[in-house]
């Protein structure tokens, strides 16, 4: 496949580590992007732009996505929302559960963040089986904003995590494929 010269960058940014955090799984680490300010300015601007004119906010997911959703708030000129993990927010939250392997984790959003009807973009750095990525989806709407979209660096193919967002309606834009 061709990448473009943004998405060549970032390619050329990810570390692959093997068995991390436990046997079988490949890490997917994008700690060199972020570390890079062309790459990351790069990053931003090429999962803002599919999207230009259609969003108010960027969804910023708890930690890596955090990261991503700073610098596209300074190339789109959005402001972020804070999709934090639990028990992080002060003020009065809305919470939603989701699979992990093993165990539920939550995601939260302070319930008055934002105007009524916003659209929301969610960024993140990876999308496995986009179990976080449709909580936040679940968390924005029934927080009575719109999702404008989800936009990740790196998709893992064959996990169902686009699979999930598609059938939820969810315009999915992912950099890079592995
Ligand atoms: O599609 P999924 O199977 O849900 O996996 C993708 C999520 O996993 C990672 O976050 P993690 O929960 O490890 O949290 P972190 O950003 O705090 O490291 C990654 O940053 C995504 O948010
Ligand atoms: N393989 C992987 N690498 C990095 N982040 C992930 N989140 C879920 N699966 C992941």
């Amino acid at each position: 496949m061709t990448l473009t010269p943004e998405a060549a960058l970032v390619d050329s940014l990810i570390a692959s580590i093997p068995d991390f955090p436990e046997h079988g799984v490949t890490f997917r680490d994008l700690t060199p992007v972020f570390a890079d300010g062309p790459a990351l300015k790069a990053l931003a601007e090429a999962l803002t732009a599919p999207f230009a004119g259609r969003f108010d906010y960027l969804g910023g997911l708890e930690a890596r996505g955090f990261l991503i959703a700073g610098a596209a708030s300074l190339v789109s000129g959005a402001g972020v929302l804070s999709v934090r993990k639990a028990g992080k927010l002060p003020r009065a939250v809305l919470s939603q559960e989701y699979a992990l392997e093993y165990s539920t984790a939550a995601l939260e959003v302070h319930v008055d963040q934002l105007p009524p009807g916003s659209r929301v973009l969610i960024v993140d750095d990876v999308l496995a089986t986009g179990g976080t990525a449709l909580a936040a989806v679940n968390l924005i709407e029934r927080a009575g904003w719109q999702v404008a979209g989800f936009a990740v660096a790196l998709e893992l193919d064959g996990l169902g995590g686009r699979a999930k967002l598609e059938a939820r309606g969810i315009e999915t834009f992912s950099l890079l494929k592995y």
